[in-house]
């Protein structure tokens, strides 16, 4: 149960939650896609939009310039400003350090959407549009969190730091070059890292995630000319990319989902029995969840199978192709390039080196077999590393009764599909606590038409996080050990 000071703080974020939805609504409002290049100043716009509301906190902003990325016709693109931002530097206080993104996936209306993706809309008691849930809506829980205890006068009894960066949905790009040059600088004195950007695995119990995939991106270039070509003119008698292209993807899994591509199982971590009771124990309701998803059937019929594959296999998926004439009518045209793209969800512990390299010459060997005179390239824009941590961190248990106090029950203990590359970065670059501790409901329809996060979860989110900074202040532990350091110096 909740205490007369936690009660304090709830009966400021309920009384305040227009307000905290008006903002998400200026938010959503901002068409910050990091994926189409012709968006790049949206996403700038965001961070700096982010970087003004952290400063309105009393936070010092630094916005860290990451250079620029190459595109795919080789012309170079600035990459938008990372916010690294703290509030309180007590050295008697434990530092968690916070990360999320403020970048969204491309949505157009055209795409199916029943309300306007950039305007934020109510529908019975939902909070429909693009970033509601992934991850502008998580970002400002934590703000508002903050925020609420400013408000009261009341002291935050842990430093706060924030990561906050706008290319996640491209894969992070520039990120891990930064944590390594400020692991002894801005990172030096964390003491937790807390992620939310991810779900929960029901659409009403909470969840705390221990563990994410991995993912690596591939781009697979056929290209026969420099122009298209008139099918009339042409078909028939050339050796057509987009043909070659879609028997090169459909070589990569088979019905049954299997990746086909040969050793890519090799190194997957051997499930324990340990790990098998684990899945056994989760609740999870099957039905519900394929309701979210929309789809009739899975390529598994039980929980501990979905489960599995969903958190402990790789998976292939592919996304799109880039070239292919996609729009209604029939265009009787012959694309001269098309690249297709696909990626692999990777896990514990396969070596992302000799995957990329396992998936390029099982490309190239099909490819090889098609006699085409085209012209193959494949090639890697992106990749990032699965995660694991260890759930009797303390982190984890400040995070669990934060979770009783605010949901009034115990989280599931689980484990995510997606990816989110800082996480292993954080991890690895810095040996501290890492968590994830997701705020949206699995019916949140991350990249999907239907993106909401409800009123509810924003706003208990919100108290969520506010009862986090208060559960690992009482920690044991981390404040001796820091005054310990402290009269020492
Ligand atoms: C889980 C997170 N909200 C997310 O959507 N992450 C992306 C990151 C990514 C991976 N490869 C390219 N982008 C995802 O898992 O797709
Ligand atoms: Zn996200
Ligand atoms: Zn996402």
């Amino acid at each position: 149960s909740s205490s007369g000071l936690e009660n304090q703080i709830f009966q400021y974020i309920d009384l305040h939650q227009n307000e905290f939805i008006q903002t998400l609504k200026e938010w959503v409002a901002v068409e910050s896609d990091s994926i189409q290049p012709g968006l790049r100043q949206e996403v700038t716009r965001m961070v700096e939009l982010t970087a003004d509301r952290l400063r309105a906190l009393g936070a010092t902003v630094e916005l860290v310039k990451l250079g620029s990325h190459k595109l795919s016709d080789g012309q170079s693109l600035l990459l938008p400003p990372l916010i690294l931002a703290e509030l309180g530097k007590d050295p008697q206080k434990p530092t968690v350090c916070f990360y999320g993104h403020v970048d969204v996936q491309p949505a157009k209306k055209e795409d199916g959407w029943k309300t306007d993706p950039y305007t934020l809309t109510e529908i019975d008691g939902n909070l429909y549009g693009r970033g509601a849930t992934d991850n502008k809506g998580p970002v400002l829980a934590w703000i508002n969190a903050a925020e609420s205890f400013r408000a009261l006068k009341l002291d935050i009894p842990v430093n706060l730091k924030f990561i906050i960066e706008g290319m996640e949905e491209a894969g992070s790009l520039g990120l891990e070059e930064i944590i390594k040059k400020e692991n002894q600088r801005f990172f030096s004195d964390v003491d937790f890292f807390v992620i939310s950007d991810n779900l929960w695995l029901s659409n009403r119990k909470p969840a705390l995630t221990y563990g994410s995939r991995g993912n690596i991106c591939f781009s697979v270039e056929v290209r026969c000319g420099e122009r298209d070509l008139h099918s009339g003119s042409f078909g028939g008698i050339i050796h057509e990319p987009m043909t070659d292209l879609i028997a090169l993807l459909d070589s990569l899994v088979d019905t049954s989902g299997r990746i086909l591509i040969p050793g890519v199982y090799d190194d997957v971590a051997s499930l324990t029995e340990e790990e098998k009771k684990l899945y056994e124990a989760i609740e999870f309701d099957i039905e519900e969840y394929k309701n979210n998803s929309g789809v009739k059937k899975f390529l598994y019929d039980t929980k501990e199978e979905i489960l599995m594959h969903l958190w402990r296999y790789p998976s292939l998926s592919i996304h799109g192709i880039e070239g292919a004439f996609h729009e209604p009518g029939i265009k009787t045209v012959i694309p001269a390039k098309v690249i297709g793209k696909f990626s692999i969800r990777q896990v514990p512990h396969m070596d992302i080196s000799i995957g990329e390299h396992q998936v390029i010459k099982y490309l190239e060997d099909v490819f090889s077999k098609r006699n085409s005179p085209n012209k193959l390239k494949v090639s890697v824009p992106t990749s990032a590393m699965p995660w694991v941590a260890n759930i009797n961190d303390p982190l984890y248990t400040a995070a669990r009764k934060a979770i009783k106090t605010v949901f009034g029950q115990d989280p599931e203990m689980i484990r995510d599909g997606a990816t989110i590359p800082i996480a292993q970065m954080f991890q690895n670059i810095t040996r501290k606590s890492v968590m994830m501790l997701p705020v949206g409901a699995a019916d949140d329809a991350e990249h999907s038409q239907k993106e909401k996060i409800s009123r509810h979860n924003y706003i208990q989110g919100t108290k969520l996080f506010a009862t986090l900074f208060l559960e690992i202040a009482k920690l044991p532990g981390k404040l001796q050990e820091k005054s310990n350091t402290t009269t020492t110096n």
